[in-house]
């Protein structure tokens, strides 16, 4: 199976304070969704951070896409801006009040160089029907949208330009129970149909709502104060966890259905 990322001993400290992530090693591989859970504090931001290349590793590599991932070499970073897209938490936030839908959803075409004009809006709108919201959204605005569609239309714009990888940071955390389903269940049709390009699309999901990440993911690494604790796949993890610290994770999740 092919690797989409990759980090080789990755560490991070932040100028003021402690090391947040040391000898981090882990491998998203394509078409196996990989949750990244633990405590607050446990490094899983600033982890999601470094893969999208937001911030270079202070020790340790990261490879993506087969090649190092040096994000002071800008042609680079355009190639990985292309090749993994972010999914934040907060939906209120994440899209600009004074533009509408189609603009927003279509902006990482232009800014990326992918596509301009006519064909950017129809790549815009198959990528808002692929989220399952009609086309005539795309001359509105955010706030006419529930939190849901919001989120949807964040996940139709970090589609829009074909990745390969999702990096979702708490991406349901702020709807309510039946919406997050939803949400995450658009996530796993949009891995099983290969997203917009009909490649395969990997998401990499951080949630301290370990019944989030049961539904979606195949794989789990656990983070314990910047190193890794515990991984395997998502069953293995959640039914036989053999650290204290996954097994305190887990106690307060009342029923999971893993993934295989
Ligand atoms: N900008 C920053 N400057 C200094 N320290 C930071 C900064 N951001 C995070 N940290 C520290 O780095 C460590 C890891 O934080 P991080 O946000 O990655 O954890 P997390 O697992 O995502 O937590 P949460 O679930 O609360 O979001 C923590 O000790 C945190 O205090």
């Amino acid at each position: 199976m092919s690797e989409l990322l990759r980090a080789d001993g990755v560490g991070f400290a932040y100028r003021k304070g402690a090391d947040a992530l040391r000898e981090v090693d882990l491998t998203v591989t394509a078409g196996r969704h990989l949750g990244i859970v633990g405590e607050s504090g446990a490094g899983k931001s600033t982890l999601l951070r470094l893969l999208l290349g937001l911030d270079a590793p202070t020790a340790g590599r990261l490879f993506a896409d087969g090649t190092p991932l040096d994000v002071r070499d800008r042609a680079r970073l355009r190639a990985h801006r292309r090749f993994v897209q972010p999914v934040f938490q907060d939906p209120y936030s994440s899209l600009d009040p004074r533009r509408r839908i189609g603009a927003i959803v279509s902006e990482p075409l232009r800014s990326l160089g992918i596509a301009h004009g006519e064909t950017a809006a129809t790549r815009a709108a198959h990528a808002l029907k692929a989220v399952g919201l009609p086309a005539d959204v795309v001359v509105r605005f955010p706030h006419q949208f529930s939190g849901g569609q919001r989120q949807r239309i964040a996940i139709a714009r970090a589609i829009v330009g074909g990745p390969q990888v999702l990096l979702a940071d708490e991406p349901v955390s702020a709807l309510d129970m039946s919406t997050r389903v939803q949400v995450i269940d658009l996530l796993d049709e949009l891995g099983q149909s290969g997203g917009l390009e009909g490649r395969p699309l990997t998401v990499v999901l951080v949630s301290h709502d370990l019944s989030v990440v049961a539904r979606l993911c195949h794989d789990i690494v656990v983070l314990e104060r910047g190193t890794v604790v515990e991984r395997g796949t998502t069953r293995e993890v959640l039914t036989a966890p053999r650290e204290p610290y996954t097994q305190r994770l887990l106690a307060s999740v009342p029923r999971l259905s893993p993934q295989s």
